[in-house]
């Protein structure tokens, strides 16, 4: 049985079987693109086979994770898109929310915060002064070493840590995730003796999370780093037919296409557990730096349900019928809580006494659902078995693989992303950066 289940339960209404056999052609032509790499950014494809939990990397990065778990209250990962997105996704996932305000040896680890995916002063500021009484250790990951925000945080942060703790010291609680053998941070890192981690050079920074860019916070927040990667390395077997009627992977990176084709230029992923609220940012990056170039693209866009339908709810129902949904629904939470009696019934809630709040979630789910396929909001329905590393990576790899295929079936190379330099250009300009005029 598939950790995740894959359907598009109002299909006919959308499709009616005519184009299935183009359709079935151009994912079986996507695949041996992708499994031949002979497409666009083929040589980007590291992350199709995932690392197993016995590599020796794999094993590098639990042996610094659990070094990091002894010494440290809280770990200062720096990094920003690819080089955060995927870290943040997990931890929030597979963590407790409000964890960090329990007593240490209830929590799975040290606490994880995150600097350098912005630029706000305040928002450094905050993170530093949490972290005063705290004994910190930090990762900085990026693959370049040149990206604006975390470099400037990385500056900031070391100056902090070693004020702390001594230059000599502050040396040896900071580890470094970058290029194995070139960038800027490489070189940054070996002139002050810093440990080092490194992303294989064939793998994007999107596309990262499952090596040591993602996997070291991941550890030390005291995630099994070794069952996220058996989960990943399960739905590469799953995923690895051009078959649409075997593979869910294809079908869903298809039906997208099909849905855009008929106008559908957004996609909104819903989800019903807010801890999907940071997987959300990771997945927005992924297609969004994969897919929206040479005017080509599906926006992609996010809602936390049933929060979001007393906001976005009514532009969702009543609005332009230009986007879908594809809707994250998780079938086994592991939490449980049930709606009290009260004898005079001042809310009108009685009916509900007895029922568990995972039944009214999945009500709103099912109604939300009817309501807005009513709408003519189409809905692709992705259901996770239960939230624990096996479905998460499996999770990781579905989309991972979904985009790279849905990249070509838009005939468009999702592995890079040109149009991102052109804000940094302006603002290195505006900055007085040497070299930067226009
Ligand atoms: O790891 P790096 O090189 O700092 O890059 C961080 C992010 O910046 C981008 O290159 C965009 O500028 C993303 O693709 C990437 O994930």
């Amino acid at each position: 049985m598939s950790k995740l289940h894959v359907e598009f339960p109002a299909a006919a209404m959308y499709t009616d079987g005519s184009r299935t056999a183009d359709w079935q052609a151009a994912a079986k032509r996507a695949h041996d693109q992708l499994h031949g790499r002979s497409g666009p950014g083929q040589e980007w494809l590291g992350w199709l086979d995932p690392p197993s939990p016995d590599d020796e990397e794999t094993r590098r990065i639990a042996e610094a994770a659990e070094e990091i778990r002894a010494r440290a209250d809280a770990l200062l990962v720096i990094g920003i898109g690819g080089s955060y997105a995927g870290a943040r996704a997990a931890i929030e996932l597979l963590t407790p929310p409000f964890s960090s305000q329990l007593p240490r040896e209830q929590r799975k680890g040290p606490d994880v915060y995150f600097l350098g995916q912005n630029l706000s002063a305040s928002y450094i500021n905050s993170v530093l002064s949490i972290l005063a009484d705290k004994d910190v250790e930090i990762n900085v990951v990026s693959k370049s070493g040149t990206t604006t925000e975390p470099a400037l945080a990385l500056r900031i942060a070391r100056e902090w840590m070693i004020k702390k703790y001594g230059r000599q010291e502050a040396a040896t609680r900071i580890i470094a995730t970058t290029d194995r053998t070139q960038g800027a941070l490489r070189r940054f890192a070996e002139s002050e003796g810093w440990r080092m981690l490194a992303v294989p050079a064939d793998v994007g920074g999107r596309y990262s999370v499952l090596t040591a860019a993602g996997l070291l916070p991941m550890s030390v927040a005291g995630l099994k780093i070794g069952e996220m990667l058996l989960g990943a390395q399960e739905a590469s077997v799953e995923y690895a037919m051009p078959d649409l009627d075997a593979n869910g992977c294809y079908r869903y990176a298809v039906w997208r296409n099909e849905l855009y084709r008929q106008g559908k230029q957004i996609e909104l992923l819903a989800a019903y557990e807010p801890a999907f609220c940071a997987f959300a940012e990771w997945w927005k990056q992924l297609f969004g730096e994969s897919e929206g170039k040479d005017g080509k693209g599906i926006f992609p866009a996010a809602a936390q349900f049933s929060t979001d339908l007393h906001s976005l709810g009514q532009y969702i129902q009543d609005g332009p019928r230009h986007m879908f949904e594809t809707v994250l629904w998780v079938e086994l939470t592991g939490s449980e809580l049930l709606v009290p009696f009260i004898e005079e019934d001042p809310d009108g809630l009685n009916y509900l006494t007895g029922k568990s709040v995972c039944e009214v979630n999945e009500q709103a789910y099912r109604g939300t659902i009817e309501a807005h396929q009513d709408g003519k909001v189409p809905n692709l329905l992705l259901t996770l078995a239960q939230l624990d590393e096996r479905h998460v990576g499996h999770l990781f790899y579905f989309f991972e693989k979904a985009c790279a295929l849905s990249g070509y079936l838009l005939g468009v190379n999702p592995f890079d992303q040109p149009g991102v330099e052109a804000y940094k250009g302006k603002m290195f300009k505006l900055l007085g950066k040497p070299g930067w005029t226009v």
